[in-house]
């Protein structure tokens, strides 16, 4: 049987410039609800930007981004605020957690400031997270008493508490050791196969052999888009060599 594909989020001829550079030329690009995608391809080709303006974190210079059945177009920045608050999760290759306040208030604090449940709901959400994740015995510990990979692992606790639809990437494994990069890849593949959609920004053929999907940009436009499949948690090294062999051919 076959099952619909549904588009959580269209970009068409998204466009971006800084002071009259252009760095995203008119990118077309549908993200299909459940699957993960990577998006690759040489520094200073557009990756990070093309996330920042499809999640309406950047307001883009000219084209429309659909997310959800909405156009970013017309909302206000407040209304882009909310929308990402609540739909929306970001994690980046550093995470920004607040220093006075504990790991668990910081998972729970974008649930809080978003106000949709009592105090004492979003603290079990965070803790079940937290458990989740691996990191529960660090609720009540600072930020400082953490190591980079189990502060990925409240990042991810902290975008994943507002139950997103979509779940954004920038580089989250970039600052992290090999094994680490696997954990937090692990828990991520994981989120997917429970239906989150996935998108990341990456340099690592690793981390792009686990998604569903690669992209490769070129100066500021999606030149190549490979279909994989799932990883199912066997053959990495044979998705690995095969991912690389495709970017090799883009360039790479
Ligand atoms: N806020 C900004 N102001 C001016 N120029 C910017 C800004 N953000 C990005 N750029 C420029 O846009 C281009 C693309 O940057 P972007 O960070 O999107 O690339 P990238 O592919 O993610 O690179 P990297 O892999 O190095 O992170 C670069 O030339 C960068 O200097």
């Amino acid at each position: 049987m076959m099952t619909a594909v549904t588009t959580i989020l269209d970009a068409q001829g998204l466009t971006k410039a800084f002071d009259g550079h252009i760095v995203l030329r008119g990118v077309d690009l549908q993200i299909h609800e459940g699957e993960s995608v990577a998006v690759m391809g040489p520094s200073g080709s557009g990756k990070s930007t093309l996330l920042y303006n499809i999640s309406g974190m950047d307001t883009m210079t000219s084209g429309h981004v659909t997310f959800a059945g909405q156009d970013l177009t017309g909302l206000s920045q407040k209304q882009l605020a909310r929308l990402r608050l609540t739909t929306m999760g970001f994690i980046f290759q550093h995470i920004h957690l607040l220093k006075n306040l504990c790991l668990l208030d910081n998972v729970v604090l974008p649930a809080y400031l978003a106000g949709l449940a009592p105090r004492d709901d979003l603290n079990d959400r965070a803790m079940a997270l937290m458990e989740r994740t691996g990191v529960a015995e660090l609720a009540n510990r600072d930020v400082s008493e953490a190591s980079g990979g189990q502060l990925q692992r409240v990042g991810i606790c902290r975008a994943l508490i507002n139950q997103p639809k979509i779940l954004f990437g920038d580089e989250p494994t970039g600052a992290l050791n090999s094994t680490a990069a696997a954990e937090i890849m692990d828990i991520l593949g994981e989120l997917n196969a429970e239906g989150t959609t996935i998108m990341l920004v990456t340099h690592d053929p690793k981390v792009a052999a686990r998604t569903d999907r690669v992209l490769y940009m070129v100066d500021g436009q999606i030149v190549g888009d490979r279909e994989q499949g799932r990883y199912t948690g066997a053959d990495l090294d044979q998705r690995h060599a095969e991912v690389t062999q495709w970017l090799l051919q883009q360039g790479f």
